[in-house]
């Protein structure tokens, strides 16, 4: 039984048919359902442009969760109770006279959540129609990522939004920060003294960020060719993981003591400016090439491509943070579509100790690394050297693994999806797992440098075959320094 006090809520799901809403969040909230985390008065709304009524909501609910729910999860019981809080109100979400019906659709006195799956492009239009019908007070809503695609486009958005609606009730999603392991890493860092004690540059030679996807574009040219994946992937995902690996600890775990953290790191992360090109920044695109064995088309040969585009799919970044604890210590990031492995991890280096005594011929293997694994297979594990066992191996050294496997460790029945706790947290009225407004523009105002200095150089993105680990210059952009990306076989 959850140990969690569920609140009554609506659910208002602008945009409920579309891919995020049938591919994430209809399941997500089936999950919650399940687990007992959905109150038995909490109702969901789905609004839509598409002709429809409940019955063919409902019809269209089951078909998805039984492609997006794992088979051994789908409890029909679950299903039928799940789907009957569901109910269909078509709208055009810019066109007032359709939202007429809305106010009858959502009990009075219980909180309402409004979930915009939608572009961005719409998110002022709700709000003013939601205000409209004074709906406001007790209402949160849910920001989808991108909020914009410039410093100034997020403000225009941020603030179509704040017209009607305080910081405090506005969810901006990264879902990252819904991910098991991210949660983890504060968990990490300041509940272990071990670590926390060494988080430093006295102590961690370097960092690596690495968000390897092995899918395309998934038919998304019209959004990803405008986008990039510096805009896509590392605007927010990358640079939350960076914050929370790198930033202060928070004098408490409120959401506010949280992001004011992150904030500082942000700001202190050193401009990438155009004489850095070459040095701490690779933009790559794919080619064709294969993965798991299948060719796959290259970035520009798939479906609605431009073949003159110079968008990247794949950024490595060499990042530096200026401040009194991480002076010193290059961040290594890196992502990009169609690579190798779907890989997410954070591998933190640390220095050798200041008097060695082993084999001398050993002594490049010397170095512990706490690896942070998001995804596949989340856990942690702590790269410690150890004596090789046997009478005939003297004092002969070996890197093993201290390993802590969140699926092993804790029995769980499963790892929720980030859209899960997420979800969970909006409905609880918990903000630490959202993006607050100034984080947003303080990563915009980090990548528009970037962005501006790669128009000034003009130069065309570096190809990758497909099912590799990025353009070779990605590589060589570590050795530089001495270094290697850890995992790459
Ligand atoms: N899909 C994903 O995995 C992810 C999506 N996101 C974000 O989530 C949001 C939704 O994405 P996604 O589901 O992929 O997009 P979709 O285009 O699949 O869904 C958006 C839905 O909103 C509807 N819509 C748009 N404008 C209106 C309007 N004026 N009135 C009524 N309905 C409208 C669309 O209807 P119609 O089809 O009729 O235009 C469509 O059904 C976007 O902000 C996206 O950036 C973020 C991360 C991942
Ligand atoms: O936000 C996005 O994230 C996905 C990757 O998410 P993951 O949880 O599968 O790692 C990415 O494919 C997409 O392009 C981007 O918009």
């Amino acid at each position: 039984m959850p140990i969690i006090r569920v609140e009554p809520c609506s659910l208002a799901l602008f945009g409920a048919l579309g891919d995020l809403a049938l591919r994430k969040l209809f399941p997500a909230l089936y999950q919650l359902d399940r687990a007992g985390l959905l109150h038995l008065d909490t109702r969901l709304v789905a609004l839509a442009r598409d002709e429809g009524d409940d019955a063919a909501l409902h019809k269209q609910l089951r078909a998805s969760l039984k492609r997006f729910v794992a088979a051994d999860e789908q409890d029909p019981a679950v299903i039928d109770r799940f789907i009957s809080r569901c109910c269909y109100l078509r709208m055009d979400f810019r066109k007032r006279e359709d939202y007429q019906a809305l106010p009858d659709l959502l009990p009075a006195g219980i909180p309402l959540v409004a979930y915009f799956a939608t572009p961005a492009s719409v998110y002022g239009d709700i709000c003013r129609e939601l205000a409209h019908l004074q709906l406001i007070d007790n209402t949160r809503v849910v920001l989808e990522k991108p909020i914009g695609h410039s410093l100034e486009s997020s403000r225009e958005v941020n603030e179509a939004v704040a017209q009607y609606f305080p910081e405090n009730a506005i969810y901006r999603i990264d879902h990252y920060l819904g991910k098991e392991t991210v949660q983890n890493l504060i968990a990490l860092r300041f509940a272990n003294s071990l670590f926390e004690n060494q988080w430093n540059s006295r102590y961690i030679s370097h960092v690596e960020i690495t968000v390897a996807e092995k899918v395309g574009i998934e038919g998304r040219w019209g959004y990803f060719d405008q986008a990039g994946q510096l805009r896509d992937m590392v605007q927010n995902h990358l640079l939350q993981l960076l914050c929370l690996t790198a930033m202060e600890p928070p004098s408490d775990l409120s959401a506010d003591s949280i992001r004011d953290e992150k904030v500082k790191v942000l700001k202190a992360l050193a401009p990438i400016t155009p004489d850095l090109l070459g040095t701490h920044v690779v933009r790559g695109q794919y080619a064709a090439g294969s993965i798991d064995g299948q060719p796959v088309p290259g970035y520009l040969e798939e479906d609605n491509a431009n073949q003159q585009s110079n968008t990247e799919t794949f950024v490595s970044l060499r990042c530096e943070i200026r401040n009194w604890r991480w002076s010193g210590v290059p961040f290594y990031l890196r992502t990009g579509k169609r690579m190798q492995q779907k890989l997410s991890q954070i591998v933190i280096h640390f220095k050798e100790s200041s008097h060695y005594i082993f084999a001398e011929e050993q002594r490049d293997q010397v170095s512990n690394k706490l690896i942070i694994r998001l995804q596949p297979d989340e856990g942690i594990s702590l790269q410690v050297m150890t004596k090789e066992q046997g009478l005939d191996k003297g004092m002969h050294l070996r890197s093993g693994p201290l390993q802590l496997s969140f699926s092993d460790a804790f029995s769980a029945k499963r790892i929720p999806d980030a859209y899960e706790r997420l979800l969970l947290e909006v409905m609880q009225g918990n903000q630490y797992l959202f993006v607050r407004k100034d984080e947003v523009e303080a990563a915009w105002r980090w990548c528009d440098q970037l962005l501006a200095s790669w128009r000034q150089d003009g130069s065309a993105p570096k190809k990758y075959p497909a099912g590799s680990w990025g353009p070779v210059a990605s590589i060589a952009m570590i050795t530089r320094d001495g270094r290697s990306w850890y995992g790459d076989l």
